[in-house]
């Protein structure tokens, strides 16, 4: 489990955080969104002890595994190399290290390239790789700040499923990302993160219930028709009913998260 409880931290003028709370359940994916410099990688820095809090403080109860949104690996060491490296940090050894390397990689589509160095992989499995060091030792609390940047499919679908796996195995996440569709995938929980606060917490699907999404309509030989509905489908029954023209296109757009921040900051 993890609780962040205040966190306060300033750089010179700039405040990141500025009374940040979070609380993750084992077993929970918490997605953490928001906008650029909203403060979410000052928090994992704090969550993973690498930077102190100016105020308020973090409990974990277990370990804490991070893959940060920069990759950090050491380019001349083999992937091979790379995994025993942080396994052996986190305290395996022997038979149960070398075991965790090969399930690992097998599960994050590294097989492959274990003899690797790791500065010749390409981008999407050196991000592989560096999810693996996090994801490897099964640590309690799970960091992962946005794992599937610039992973093309098939990378993107291994990460999820080895996220997914951790949480069902009873590790807390917290899953930063800029990609909404990805909480959906990880039945994920959300957190929005807004000027160093966490300012709305619960399941996607409940935040996003009362937002208005859009439908748009283009008729032949008239102006396109768009309607903010909360209800598209009702509101484009209503709609094609009135119609004497031939439709030309249909286009519903739901509730995004860009919707979900627009309205939280209006409401600030
Ligand atoms: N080491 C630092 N020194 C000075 N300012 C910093 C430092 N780290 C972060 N900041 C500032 O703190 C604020 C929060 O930054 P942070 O990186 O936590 O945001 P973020 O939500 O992760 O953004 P992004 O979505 O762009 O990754 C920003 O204004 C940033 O410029």
């Amino acid at each position: 489990m993890l609780t962040a409880e205040g966190l306060v931290k300033r750089y010179g003028g700039v405040v990141a955080l500025d009374g940040f709370d979070l609380r993750v359940e084992p077993g929970e994916i918490a997605g953490l969104v928001g906008h650029n410099g909203a403060g979410k990688t000052t928090f994992f820095e704090i969550a993973a002890g690498l930077t102190a809090p100016d105020a308020g403080r973090v409990r974990v109860e277990g370990d804490v595994g991070m893959a940060p949104q920069h990759l950090a690996l050491y380019p001349s060491i083999t992937v091979r190399e790379t995994l025993r490296l942080f396994g052996g940090l986190a305290g395996l050894r022997g038979r149960a290290l070398a075991a965790a390397v090969e399930s690992t990689a097998e599960e994050l589509a590294l097989t492959e390239v274990l003899d690797r160095r790791a500065g010749l992989l390409s981008g999407g499995q050196q991000r592989r790789t560096q999810a693996a060091t996090a994801l490897l030792p099964e640590p309690e609390v799970l960091l992962l700040d946005e794992p599937t940047a610039g992973a093309d499919p098939e990378t993107r679908a291994a990460l999820l499923a080895a996220v997914r796996r951790r949480a069902e195995r009873g590790a807390a996440v917290v899953y930063c990302t800029h990609y909404l569709p990805e909480l959906t995938e990880l039945a994920a929980t959300v957190a929005v993160a807004g000027n160093g606060r966490v300012i709305a917490r619960g399941a996607a699907a409940d935040l996003l219930r009362d937002l208005p999404g859009e439908v748009r309509v283009t008729v032949e030989g008239a102006a396109e028709i768009a309607v903010a509905t909360t209800d598209p489908t009702a509101t484009l029954v209503e709609l094609l009913r009135d119609l004497d023209r031939p439709v030309r296109g249909i286009d519903i757009r739901r509730p995004s998260l860009d919707d979900l921040y627009r309205e939280l900051s209006h409401a600030r």
